[in-house]
């Protein structure tokens, strides 16, 4: 884990105030939208006001994602040549279905890193995942490429295509969510949870975090700025949490010394995974001050 990905906050292209003022609220990465919240009479002015955006806007050190429109739209193209020219950090492609989805962004944003004169391989990708298919597909497209940094599920699509709609318990997307997570973790990259539409229901908000996080999820999208300290809050490891982890770094150093692999700390047993899980709590603690 070398940064932080809780959240992920979507910007719609086309609002230049947003795009403006939207490093303030804290947000650990920034997604600019050219899809699906821009309408096509917008996608020129938006792709216009991201690129300036990114070249003037001084957003310090949040990461920096766009989502651009498909290659089956007159768009895509168009939005990576924008992106990389103004030096995104992330190209996130919607509806991914397959590794070959993913190849030929990429073989894109190389033409356009030889074109701007950027490093071969800097621009990164991300994928979203959002239709039975590319569910299927999950592993295949979260190792499709060097550049992915994560793969995330888009509820709101997958759901229509699944032929329902969300619930507040989350059930019809849970086997979505499991084996996208899975495929993830299989492949070393971030998993990123889907967007919770509802903007004045905090408490299912709240709910919905909580399981995803216990599911093992990175972080998710979020769409108003007031979800991101929820978010940052149930990712936060509490006192007792940061407390325990070090014991238990301090027990199996200290079962080390000894030449033992395992310990007991109160009447539980530690072990490498334990330790492994107790490093991950000090490391997350230390990267959420
Ligand atoms: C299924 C999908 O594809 S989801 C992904 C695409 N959707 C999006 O990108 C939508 C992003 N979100 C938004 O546009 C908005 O939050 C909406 C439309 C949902 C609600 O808008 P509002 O009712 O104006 O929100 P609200 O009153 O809470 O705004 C409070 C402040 O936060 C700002 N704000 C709200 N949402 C955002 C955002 N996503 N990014 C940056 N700033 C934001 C507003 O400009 C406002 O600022 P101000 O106080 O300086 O005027
Ligand atoms: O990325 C997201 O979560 C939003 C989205 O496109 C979807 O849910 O279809
Ligand atoms: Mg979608």
């Amino acid at each position: 884990m070398s940064r932080l990905r809780r959240t992920m906050l979507y910007v719609p292209g086309s609002k230049p105030g947003m795009l403006a003022d939207v490093a303030i609220y804290g947000a650990d990465a920034i997604m600019f939208d050219l899809e699906d919240a821009i309408s096509l009479k917008e996608k020129d002015t938006a792709r216009m006001l991201v690129y300036n955006a990114v070249k003037t806007v001084d957003y310090g050190n949040t990461e920096l994602v766009c989502r651009i429109n498909g290659l089956d739209s007159p768009y895509g193209e168009r939005d990576i040549e924008a992106m990389v020219a103004a030096g995104i950090h992330v190209i996130r492609l919607p509806k991914t279905e397959t590794a070959q989805d993913l190849h030929d962004v990429e073989a894109l944003i190389e033409k356009y890193e030889k074109k701007y004169d950027r490093k071969i391989g800097s621009v990164r990708m991300m994928a979203a995942i959002e239709s039975a298919l590319g569910i299927i597909n999950a592993y295949e497209i979260a190792t499709a490429s060097k550049r992915l940094i994560g793969i995330a599920i888009g509820a709101e699509d997958y759901v229509t295509n699944l032929k329902t709609k969300r619930s507040p318990s989350g059930v019809e997307i849970l086997y979505a969510r499991s084996q996208l997570l899975n495929a993830a973790r299989a492949a070393g990259i971030a998993a990123l949870d889907t967007v919770f539409s509802d903007i004045n229901d905090m408490e299912g908000f709240e709910n919905e975090v909580k399981l995803i996080k216990q599911l093992g999820f990175d972080g998710k999208s979020v769409i108003n700025p007031k979800q991101i300290p929820v978010v940052h809050a149930v990712y936060k490891p509490t006192d007792a949490e940061v407390a325990h982890a070090k014991a238990v770094v301090a027990a199996i150093e200290e079962a080390e010394a000894k030449g033992y692999g395992v310990i007991s700390l109160k009447g539980k047993m530690v072990d490498k995974p334990i330790v492994e899980r107790a490093e991950r709590i000090l490391e997350l603690s230390k990267l959420s001050e």
